[in-house]
């Protein structure tokens, strides 16, 4: 790739959406790579751009409502605190982490109080901000959220946690000592260490995947952070136990493109049959269907610590039904019915029927689940392993989806149901406080209103610049911002150069928009350049798998081995 500047110096710019992955080990090996790319213009230039394309990528992540004027000021300071800090470390990686970070908390709808302290806490931890710099430049909210996350950080390394009492008791604690937001970036952050673990010592991968196993990884669980708590999950067991793992992973994906096409097509099968049957009809107003393959983690723990023989393991293939009832209508029969309606498609695995329906457990749970062989019929049968299918109305599943939190803390060892319903009403407490936060306030000053809320990137970033609000940005505005950033005022220069069309010494939104088109330009070609890199790869890749290439290098690897 050229670089249009003439320099050697490689900026990182973070693609928020370009997934990538860095290891073939299945769900576990998921790691979200930035991609590097070369900002347009000079050094000055490349600043400029790489914080626009971090501040947009940012704002469109956390949406109209979150991203007001106020939030969007927070999370440019915070940019701009983070940006110098990090790339002056001489690690470019540590910056493109720090970003991939503030975009998984905006994923999870955080504010940007939150998201703001996710962008400073590597800069933090590498030591190049310190405590007082935060709070000066973001104020006491997210300072006080850095606090906390760091003492939720070190919270693991006051007690035993293999002992599962001890892990259960802290996992506790934190919930009940902290904000619900600081447990939450602890967590961001944690499952961007799980993916760098590699460059550190042996003792301390394992000492951190098992804090994340058995702290992190339920807590991520019981805030509602369901996908962060798998990828948590299926990473510790990755690193702690890479042989079970390789067997799970093994077994799994040897099978996984063919149930999940089972899946998939069975999901179909059933949803036609169930809006094609005549009582439900009558009775049901709308029915959904869920399909779910189980996570590596989830599995091994059936069969590891309930000793289950695979054969066993009846929710490899899961399906879910929830059902609408009419209003007034008889919901437990309409689930009944649909129980018949299964019976007819597939061959229902006896005693694996239970009816938590007619008698629901003892934390009120209520669904219907049954087994179901879907292998093939002999004699080209293949043996697939059960589908598990739960079948519910839209009230018991909220009810469920509610106690999940419940059933997380339960599974994670707490067993008084008690303790569980206090530590749910914190959270939903704690929630409630995030929500507030969501709601932010418009800013009194530099001429935003909330009127002026909720345009696009290029108006956001142009206000930010613009900061006496007289609809440009001076040669003045321009130079601030790139000191702030840690270029000289000959970067401001030759940066204005670039973008005043006009030549009159500053910059309209126009000018700025135009710049914005050039950078976004820039984003697309390179995304698209690299898709195909994908797609040649594998490509080539086919004809290496069929042809010479692969015979040549078979004969290279014996000889490496023998040498
Ligand atoms: N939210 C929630 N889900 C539950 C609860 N109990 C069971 N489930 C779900 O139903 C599935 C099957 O549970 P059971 O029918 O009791 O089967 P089991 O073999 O005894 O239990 P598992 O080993 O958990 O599958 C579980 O894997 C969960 O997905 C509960 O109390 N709350
Ligand atoms: N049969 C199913 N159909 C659709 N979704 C399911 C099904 N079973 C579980 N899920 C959902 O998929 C996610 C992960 O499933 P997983 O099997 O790990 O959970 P679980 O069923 O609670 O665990 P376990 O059965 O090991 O106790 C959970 O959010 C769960 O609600
Ligand atoms: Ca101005
Ligand atoms: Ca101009």
């Amino acid at each position: 790739m050229a670089n249009a500047g003439g320099s050697e110096t490689v900026v990182v710019a973070v693609s928020f959406d370009a997934p990538e992955l860095e290891h073939d080990h299945g769900d576990a090996g998921q790691v979200r790579r930035p991609s590097r790319r070369l900002a347009p213009a000079g050094s000055g230039g490349r600043l400029m751009a790489e914080l626009l394309g971090v501040f947009n990528g940012l704002t469109e992540r956390m949406g109209e409502d979150v991203a007001t004027s106020s939030s969007s000021r927070l999370l440019f300071r915070a940019l701009k605190l983070a940006l110098p800090a990090l790339r002056d470390g001489g690690d470019a990686g540590g910056l493109s982490r720090a970003l991939i970070v503030a975009a998984s908390l905006a994923d999870l709808q955080m504010d940007a109080e939150v998201i703001s302290a996710g962008i400073v806490r590597q800069a933090m931890d590498a030591g190049a901000v310190t405590m007082a710099d935060a709070e000066a430049q973001l104020g006491p909210g997210a300072a006080g959220l850095l606090r906390e996350s760091l003492a939720v950080k070190n919270a693991p390394s006051q007690v035993d946690v293999a002992d599962e009492e001890a892990a259960s008791a802290l996992r506790k604690r934190i919930l009940s000592s902290y904000d619900v937001r600081a447990v939450i970036l602890e967590l961001a952050v944690k499952l961007d260490a799980m993916k760098h673990l590699d460059g550190l010592p042996k003792h301390q991968q394992r000492t951190t995947s098992l804090e994340v196993l058995k702290v992190f990884a339920p807590l991520a669980h019981a805030v509602g952070a369901g996908a962060l708590s798998k990828e948590l999950e299926d990473l510790s067991f990755w690193r702690l136990y890479p042989q079970a793992y390789a067997q799970i992973d093994e077994w799994l994906s040897g099978q996984e493109d063919d149930c999940k096409r089972v899946i998939a097509a069975s999901k179909e099968q059933l949803l036609h049959a169930l809006t094609a049957d005549d009582e439900l009809r009558r009775t049901v107003v709308g029915v959904d269907v869920k399909g779910r393959y189980k996570s590596r983690f989830s599995t091994m723990k059936k069969l590891v610590k309930d000793c289950r023989r695979p054969e066993d393991v009846n929710d490899i293939l899961g399906m879910r039904v929830i059902l609408d009832p009419r209003l007034g209508g008889d919901g437990d029969r309409a689930c009944r019915r649909t129980h018949e309606v299964i019976q007819a498609m597939w061959n229902e695995v006896p005693r694996r029927t239970k009816d938590y329906i007619t008698r629901p457990k003892g934390n009120g749970y209520r669904s219907l689940h049954v087994a179901v062989d879907v292998s093939k019929p002999a004699p080209d049968g293949k043996k697939r392993p059960l589908m598990e299918i739960q079948i519910r109305t839209r009230e018991m599943d909220m009810a469920a989806v509610g106690g999940q939190a419940a059933h997380a803390l339960y599974k994670g060892g707490l067993t008084d149901p008690e303790e569980a319903k206090r530590l749910k009403a914190i959270m939903l407490a704690a929630a409630e406080v995030a929500a507030q936060h969501l709601r932010d306030e418009p800013a009194g000053d530099g001429g935003q209103t909330a009127a002026t809320a909720g345009v696009g990137n290029v108006d956001r970033a142009f206000r930010q610049l613009d900061k006496n609000g007289d609809g440009r940005i001076s040669m003045e505005e321009l130079t601030e911002i790139m000191e702030d950033l840690g270029a000289g005022g000959k970067d401001a220069e030759e940066l204005m150069r670039l973008l005043d069309d006009n030549n009159d010494g500053s910059l309209s939104s126009d000018e700025f928009a135009l710049f914005q088109k050039r950078v976004e330009l820039k984003a697309k070609l390179e995304d698209t350049d690299d898709e195909y890199k994908k797609i040649l790869r594998e490509k080539l890749q086919t004809v290496d798998d069929t042809g010479l290439i692969h015979v040549y290098r078979k004969k290279l690897s014996d000889k490496l081995i023998v040498a």
